[in-house]
Parts: structure tokens; sequence; C-alpha cells
């Protein structure tokens, strides 16, 4: 049976007269990954800082855990961990001895703090360097011995506030495994990202937050198919074929200007099929054809009217 790994109702914050949470509900089914996506400022971190008992919800309730963030907050704390986008890696120590400390810490003592520390070095592909000072990591280097000093108090939730925000492309990924490979562990994930494919790639389920409003919730695919937005575009190489093309592609909308037609299509290989002979049928030459799928970048526009959030693009150039 799976249960709520966390639960809030109504939770609200202000700073002064500046509402940043205005009554957010979350239901996170345990074992799964759930990713809070919402552009600068909307609130991620706040959201992170009630459920994880940093910051007091002005009213609202909320149990991670199964505990009152409230008035159980050591309780919340033992069972959660949390890295964020200022890690705690203490720079003049090394790997060995951060991960050393966090072992200490949770009276982990002799052999058994020790064992723990060997596994998750090795575990994070951090065996190298483990002796070297931290300040000489890399930034991907850098959140890999956060998360494995997180993990080093084997918590069952654990909140990833940004945590490839700054990560070159092949750090990103590696991260992605990580995250992937905790929650087959049956860890859950509450994971703030600004990045759309990142919310893409790891989310169960995904809450869109814009302005301290959860404007949007539901698996990714449920999310794209919010938005009708998949079309095929055609550029051609002037404007009598890009003519020819309005007249025998009914729906279709043209660009006089960039020489681009957009025609409605499911993006499915037999009407992308049936599209390219009906232009070989009219002997019409397109000199570009682009096929566009609806990605969380749409609905993420659609919803919030911001575009700053980063994506990939799912675009499909295929030039003729
Ligand atoms: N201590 C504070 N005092 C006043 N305003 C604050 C405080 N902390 C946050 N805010 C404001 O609350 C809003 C939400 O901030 P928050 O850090 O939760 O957003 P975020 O979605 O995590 O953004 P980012 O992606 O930039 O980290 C912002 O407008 C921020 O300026």
């Amino acid at each position: 049976m799976t249960s709520s790994a966390i639960m809030a109702s109504g939770l609200k914050k202000a700073y002064k007269d500046k509402v940043v949470l205005d009554g957010i509900d979350l239901d996170v089914r345990a074992g799964t990954t759930f990713s809070l996506l919402g552009p600068n400022g909307s609130g991620k971190t706040t959201t992170v800082n009630v459920l994880t008992t940093l910051l007091k919800m002005d009213s609202g309730t909320a149990r991670v855990a199964g505990y009152d963030v409230a008035t159980e907050t050591k309780k919340v704390r033992s069972s959660i961990g949390v890295t964020g986008q200022f890690a705690s890696v203490d720079e003049l120590l090394s790997g060995r001895e951060n991960l050393q400390l966090m072992a200490d810490l949770h009276h982990l003592r002799g052999g058994e703090g020790t064992k723990i520390v060997e596994r998750l070095l090795e575990r994070f592909d951090l065996g190298e360097s483990a002796d070297k000072r931290s300040s000489t990591y890399s930034g991907g280097m850098r959140r890999k011995l956060d998360l494995a000093m997180t993990l080093v108090g084997r918590p069952k939730i654990i909140f990833l506030d940004e945590p490839t925000t700054g990560l070159d492309p092949r750090s990103r990924r590696t991260m992605w495994n990580i995250v992937r490979e905790l929650v087959a562990d049956g860890i859950t994930i509450f994971l703030t990202t600004q990045y759309l494919d990142e919310a893409d790639n790891l989310a169960d389920k995904i809450a869109v937050l814009n302005e301290g409003k959860l404007v949007a919730e539901g698996t990714p695919e449920q999310l794209k198919r919010q938005i009708p937005g998949s079309h095929v575009q055609l550029r051609f190489g002037g404007v009598a074929p890009l003519d020819a093309a309005v007249r025998v592609l009914p729906g279709s909308t043209p660009d006089q200007e960039s020489l681009i037609l957009r025609v409605p299509s499911d993006g499915g290989n037999k009407s992308l099929r049936a599209l390219l002979d009906r232009l070989d049928e009219y002997a019409i030459e397109v000199e570009e054809f682009t096929v566009h799928l609806p990605d969380l970048d749409d609905v993420f526009f659609a919803l919030t009217g911001h575009s700053d959030a980063k994506s990939e693009s799912t675009t499909e150039v295929i030039a003729r």
C-alpha cells in the first residue's frame, strides 16, 4: 500500500505584506519523486523550508513522514535529508572527513560509521578524491558529496532544492541517475527545480508553482496533454511553394515573411507520412520540416505566462 510521505494543506507564508505562499496543498506518495516546478522567486525554497521545519508557516498544516512539522520538529528532522543550493560541505575538510563528521553526528561509532563512509565514497564515485580538500572539488563533485552526507543518516525522505542549478550537462545526468537509484531504494524525493526537462525526466508527479499558488498538478504526461500545441512547421524557398502548400493543407497558417507554414498535426508517423505524400503529390518543394510536440515549456508558458523556466527543446528538425 502506498502512503503519503508529505501532506500539506493550506500552507501560507508572508513576509510583511508580501505573500509568498498563498494556500498550498500537497500530497506526495511514499517512494516517488515529486517535483515542485516554478520560476525564480515563486516560493519553492520557502515551501522546502517550511516542510523541513526551518521556517514557521503562518497558517496551514503539514505532515512529513507522518509527523507534524509544527509540533514534532525533531521527529521530522530525523526522518529527512535536505540538500540545498548552498551545500553544507565544509570546504576545509576532505570528502572523507566531511562524511565522517556526519557519521559522528549520527552517533555511528567505530566500524559502522567507517563502513558507511567508504560505501558512500564508492557509490558516488568520489573514492579517488576522498582525501583531497573539498574546496578543490568541481561543482558536480560537491553536490554529490553533499547528497552523500545527507544519506549518512539514512533518511526516508530527501528534499533536493535545485540540485543541478549551475551544473554542466554531464554532472546533471549523473545527479539524475543518483536520484533514480534513491527512488529505486524506496526513498521519497521532493525536488524543486527551474528546469522543465529535469522535472520531466525524474518526477512521477509535478506541481507548478507560480507567485505562491499551485497552478497545475499531475504527471508530466497529464500536464502536456493540457496543451494542444503539436504541429509541423514547413519552411519554403519562396512565396510560390508556400502559397501552393496553403491551398493543399487545410487549417495551416502561413507566415509570408519567414516563409514558414504551421500545420496542425499529432506528430505521429501516419499523419506525417500523409502530409509529405500530399506535398509530393503536388510537387511542392520543402526546405525544412520540423515536428514540434508540446513540451513542459509550452505547459509552463501557458500556465504561468513566463518562459524563463529552462528546458531542452523536444523539437526535431528534419532537413529535406
Ligand atoms: N526572509 C525573507 N524576507 C523577505 N522576503 C523573502 C524572504 N525569503 C524569501 N523572500 C521572498 O519570497 C519570494 C519567494 O522566495 P523563494 O526563495 O521561496 O523562491 P524560489 O522559488 O525558491 O526562488 P529561486 O528559484 O530564486 O530560489 C521571493 O520573492 C523572495 O524575495
